[in-house]
């Protein structure tokens, strides 16, 4: 890719526990949020669903997290109103936003009761993120602070799937499927060249449930899983947080967490 050098290689920090590993990664956000408000005086990122969301709970009432200066977008949503129990913000609202004074209007829904036609409303998020990134950066794709991503024990992350033709999309920001081999099958997502353009990627894995699929991801990217194909172009920027029990299997060597 232009300008960039080759794609980053995953950096695996394991944990002995899971109370470990969140107090490390809310150590980790704090340091990329004040990275990224010193540049440019706000902090974007976009979060997933899943069990992310409760791994952020150390960032409760921490010092030293700018709430205001937080523009949260979601990685993936999923097509059912925003109080269904299905969907990621609800989940992020319930586990995260409110027990934090984050203004209403620095989180970015993608919202399906406003729109029934899932390309309209890919599109319209996909234009709400060219409200924020388009006028900062004159790049083709936007480029978030930090991207957070969990992994699926089938190796997705988003809403991106194993053989899904979504795997292979190039242009669009933001893309819709409605045949998610997991319940709900419609869904919004971010798409690889959007998450592979961020400053950081940080995936999330902890339980024993993952380390089958972390060891596949790792230690045999070539198979292809989704969570395998996260490359972002911005060298050491790929990191996994995992605990000891998702590391259980994988050969793949540990770094120790520098924050
Ligand atoms: O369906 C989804 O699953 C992934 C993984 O969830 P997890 O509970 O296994 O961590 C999640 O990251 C994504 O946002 C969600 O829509």
């Amino acid at each position: 890719m232009p300008g960039h050098g080759p794609p980053a290689d995953p950096i695996l920090c394991s944990f002995p526990s899971p109370q470990v590993l969140v107090e490390s990664l809310a150590a980790f956000v704090i340091k990329v949020q004040r990275e990224a408000v010193e540049k440019r005086g706000k902090f974007t990122l976009a979060i997933s669903g899943g069990s992310l969301p409760k791994n952020l709970n150390a960032l409760i009432g921490k010092p030293g997290v700018k709430w205001d200066l937080w523009q949260v977008f979601y990685a993936d949503e999923r097509a059912v109103p925003l109080d269904h129990p299905d969907s990621n913000h609800n989940l992020c609202t319930t586990e995260l936003f409110s027990k934090v004074p984050i203004p209403q209007s620095n989180i970015h829904p993608i919202d399906a009761s406003l729109l029934d036609d899932l390309e309209e409303l890919s599109d319209s998020y996909e234009k709400e993120l060219i409200h924020e990134f388009a006028q900062k950066d004159s790049a083709r794709f936007p480029v978030f602070d930090l991207i957070l991503l969990g992994m699926g024990p089938d190796g997705h992350c988003a809403s991106l799937f194993p053989g899904h033709e979504l795997l292979s999309e190039k242009d669009r920001w933001v893309a819709y499927i409605e045949d998610s081999p997991k319940p709900p099958p419609q869904r919004i997502t971010l798409t690889y060249p959007v998450i592979n353009h961020a400053s950081y990627v940080a995936f999330v894995a902890a339980g024993e449930s993952k380390a089958e699929v972390l060891k596949t991801v790792l230690d045999d990217p070539q198979q292809g899983l989704p969570s395998s194909r996260v490359r972002p172009v911005h060298p050491g920027h790929l990191y996994w947080f995992v605990d000891d029990a998702a590391s259980a299997l994988t050969q793949y060597p540990r770094s120790e967490l520098k924050v």
